[in-house]
């Protein structure tokens, strides 16, 4: 595997990132990430029996399939069934669904939220629910390309870099701008499932989404409710982010870009991210419920699931429900779906990644020379070091 980093090069292929001297985030003393959940999930990083029973699976060359070769058909276990006859209300408002996205970028939330449709379409349960991604990158370039006519603006000048964290401002607008157009659309019952794909990565940013949310729950003109899930994707393994990130080089930001300027855009995009990332945590989520319970007046329902290193790390407690006791059949229809789609995330579509993973660094020195060195000359244990240093200076180590 000629060129590849010392990070993909050794017997830790895929696993020697499990460990805590190589983690990307090594998760147990953060203030955000504090919570004995975490430190569980953080363990089973380093744990050795889950290790051993995972280990295996990702040094195989098959993809492990715990249930079938069609992802989409999964044991799920339901217990009953849907009666059309009662649709669910809260406070006498129609229930809709809107999913949060939380996470740093190409730790695969968008690939997440399409595998979670799938999941919703090909369930009885939810396969009436009109589901739609209100992408804030989608909007951005949608605006930014009808202003200057080009996919995305590379600067070396940091006034003129939308990721540098002293243009946040830009990139709020962007995303109220998307957020108020999931708003308008669950509003005007064009969707059912506002899923909003952007990293949202400051506790900033969520307490405005939250805000809004309340003041959408409480207006009287809205003939509907929506029911708040936050999903956080995290990703800690360097060589599934070398692969996100090689991947990334083709998206549409980059489609009037040479591959080696793309990477070592997105490679400052994500130091930009990595300055300023507050994961989510159950402290965050029990003040959202506060607020959100003190706002609405009312008992809600609120959700909190994790897919971490897709789906191999289990998240344990880390997941939160909080079902009022009015809480419809609808809702936990809909949340038991949900949450069978994170606890078998792996088996659905996990280890069909990984195994991607695998081969394109097996497969890595039959790649061109140039992309081969470009990739390893960004995306190196220096940069992994690196970013490392800006989540600890930013109070995540
Ligand atoms: N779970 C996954 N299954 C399959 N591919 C994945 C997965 N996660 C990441 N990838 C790969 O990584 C790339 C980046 O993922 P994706 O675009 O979903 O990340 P993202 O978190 O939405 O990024 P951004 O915030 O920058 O938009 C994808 O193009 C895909 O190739
Ligand atoms: O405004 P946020 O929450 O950073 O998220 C939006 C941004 O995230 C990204 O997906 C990060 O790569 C961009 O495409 C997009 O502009």
């Amino acid at each position: 595997m000629g060129g590849s980093s010392d990070s993909d090069s050794h017997d830790g292929y895929l696993t020697s990132q499990y460990n805590s001297s190589n983690s990307l985030f090594s998760l147990h003393t953060g203030n955000s990430y504090s919570s004995a959940s975490l430190d569980r999930a953080t363990l089973d990083c380093q744990d050795s029996v889950f290790f051993d029973n995972h280990k295996s699976s990702l040094l195989s060359t098959e993809v492990p399939r715990f249930i079938s070769n069609d992802p989409l058909h999964l044991p799920i276990t339901l217990n009953y069934k849907r009666d059309n006859a009662d649709p669910t209300y809260t406070n006498g408002k129609v229930n809709k669904f809107m999913i949060v996205l939380i996470g740093l970028p190409a730790t695969g939330k968008s690939t997440i939220s399409s595998h979670l449709i799938q999941c919703l379409k090909n369930n009885p349960l939810t396969n009436s629910l009109r589901c739609k991604v209100f992408n804030a990158g989608k909007i951005r370039r949608q605006i930014s390309c009808a202003t200057i006519s080009k996919p995305l603006l590379l600067s070396n000048t940091s006034s003129e870099d939308l990721f540098n964290p002293k243009n946040n401002d830009k990139k709020e607008t962007y995303a109220r701008i998307t957020l108020q157009k999931l708003f308008h659309e669950i509003n005007n019952d064009e969707c059912d499932v506002g899923i909003f794909d952007a990293t949202n990565s400051t506790i900033e940013r969520r307490r405005f989404i939250f805000e809004e949310v309340c003041s959408f729950n409480t207006d009287e003109l809205s003939s509907f409710n929506l029911v708040p899930i936050i999903l956080q994707v995290s990703c800690f393994n360097r060589s599934f982010i070398k692969y996100n990130i090689h991947n990334k080089s083709f998206n549409e930001d980059y489609l009037d870009k040479p591959y080696e300027l793309a990477i070592k855009d997105f490679a400052k995009r994500l130091k930009h991210y990595y300055s300023q990332f507050t994961p989510f945590s159950l402290d965050e989520f029990n003040q959202i419920h506060r607020y959100i319970s003190q706002h609405e007046e009312i008992d809600t329902s609120l959700f909190f699931f994790n897919v971490i290193n897709a789906g191999v790390v289990e998240p344990h407690s880390l997941n939160q429900s909080h079902y009022p006791s009015t809480c419809g059949k609808q809702i936990r229809d809909t949340i038991m779906v949900i949450e069978n789609f994170i606890n078998h995330y792996s088996q659905m579509f996990g280890f069909e990644y990984i195994e991607a993973v695998k081969l394109f660094f097996e497969s890595f020195g039959n790649s061109s020379e140039e992309t081969l060195t470009t990739l390893d000359s960004v995306v190196n244990d220096k940069f992994f070091d690196d970013l490392q240093s800006l989540i600890e200076s930013n109070g995540f180590a």
